[in-house]
């Protein structure tokens, strides 16, 4: 089966994709009560992760995309709308029954920026928050030699800016984040545990995923917050992001393009811990339900808090020629693959993720393998780009 993609709709995606970088958003969900926070939480992630976090233009060789960050969230003519907005907000918000959650879910929906003090404070005022999600950041190891500032301002400043509202909160909220597999950097051991050395970043979106850990951990000493940050191992499924590999690597093999695959510098392929989007959700509100409550009060501390850390991975490193394979089944096209020497440009050779705190604590267990995530992928890109298959009508329902 071999597909070609229909144009119209890739330009309406990038067209989208320009303006989601203009307006450099990051999106916001408020949602109430546990049910109601479930249902959005999922479609929330799903854009999160896939959708509005790092949208590259066209989606294709990620060191040449061009990524828009995310530190924004509500559009300006949403959050303009004063009254409007306000009643949106208290709509969105209010638990559905006595006790339910109600959450602050950066990285999704409506779109403002995280850096807009009096847009946090106001939202803060509407609404005691019982948690936050905070999803929103500058994702992607490559980007961040072109764009340094961008993982600046959105994962350290973007970050504290959110922590220093919610500390002076009343109800300080509990905060859930994303942190990332790539603080483990150079570290040899393997699997990964939490207990590892995260002092060696071979990037520096790496550095800054580990400084929010640190700032983190100032939080939690001085102000009492409820903090728990969660490491993704490369995180894929619909609605990704273009600028990762197996997204752009689909785009490129349907297009006749060749496709580079990295090799390790002592010859050895380079792998990861590949985890589909559905389990990163399950240990999302894994997370959140297990999350106690701030100490703080006002700005104020009155006792110890929770500090968390957990990796949420898939357990099982997959190799990318591995990972190349399995497209070319789903595609039935064959890839021009070109093996190189991986360039210097902040990637590790491996990742692979010890998942036993998370299974402990509240019960994660990831389910499923790369090559049914990237099936479910796959069907979602020919869906979503109008890809028609010139051999067959149908996704095969095995890789291979
Ligand atoms: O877990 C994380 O913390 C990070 O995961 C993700 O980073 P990575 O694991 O690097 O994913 P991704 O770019 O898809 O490369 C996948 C594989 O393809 C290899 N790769 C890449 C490009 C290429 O041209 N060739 C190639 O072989 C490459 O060497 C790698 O082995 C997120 O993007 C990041 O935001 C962060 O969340």
């Amino acid at each position: 089966m071999a597909f070609s993609p229909d144009l119209s709709k890739s330009t309406k995606l990038e067209r989208y994709n320009s303006y989601l970088r203009r307006v450099n958003n990051t999106k916001l969900l408020a949602a109430s009560s546990k049910l109601l926070f479930r249902v959005t939480l999922l479609v929330a992630l799903l854009l999160v992760f896939f959708f509005t976090l790092n949208y590259p233009i066209g989606g294709g060789d990620s060191q040449n995309a061009s990524i828009h960050t995310t530190s924004r969230f509500f559009s300006s003519g949403f959050y303009g709308t004063g009254a409007a907005w306000e009643k949106q907000v208290r709509q969105s918000s209010t638990p559905r029954r006595p006790n339910g959650f109600s959450i602050l879910v950066t990285g999704a929906a409506v779109e403002a920026d995280l850096n807009d003090t009096p847009m946090l404070n106001k939202l803060f005022d509407i609404v005691p928050f019982t948690h936050v999600l905070h999803l929103a950041a500058q994702a992607g190891v490559r980007y961040a030699m072109k764009n340094p500032q961008s993982y600046v301002q959105s994962n350290i400043a973007g970050f504290i800016n959110l922590l220093e509202v919610a500390k002076a909160a009343v109800p300080q909220p509990a905060i859930v984040w994303a942190s990332s597999s790539s603080v483990y950097g150079l570290n040899k051991d393997n699997p990964f545990s939490e207990m590892d050395r995260t002092d060696q970043p071979a990037s520096l979106y790496a550095a800054t995923k580990k400084a929010g850990e640190e700032i983190a951990h100032t939080y939690n000493h001085i102000y009492g917050l409820s903090l728990t940050g969660l490491r993704f191992f490369t995180v894929y499924g619909p609605w990704g992001r273009p600028d990762m590999a197996y997204f752009f690597f689909t785009k490129d093999i349907l297009q006749g393009k060749p496709i580079n695959i990295y090799k390790t510098h002592d010859g050895t392929e380079v792998a990861r811990d590949f985890t589909y989007v559905d389990d990163i959700v399950k240990g999302c509100v894994g997370a959140l339900d297990t999350a106690e409550k701030s100490t703080g009060s006002g700005g104020k501390k009155r006792g110890p808090a929770q500090l968390r850390v957990y990796n949420l991975g898939n357990t099982s490193p997959v190799g990318v020629g591995r990972l190349v394979s399995i497209l070319e089944g789903l595609l039935n096209v064959k890839a021009k693959k070109h093996v190189i020497t991986m360039p210097r440009n902040g990637d590790v050779p491996f990742t692979h993720a010890n998942v036993t705190l998370a299974r402990k604590d509240f019960a994660y267990k990831p389910t499923t393998d790369l090559a049914t995530g990237l099936r479910k992928f796959v069907k979602w890109y020919v869906s979503y780009y109008g890809v028609q298959p010139k051999v067959k009508k149908d996704i095969p329902s095995e890789a291979e």
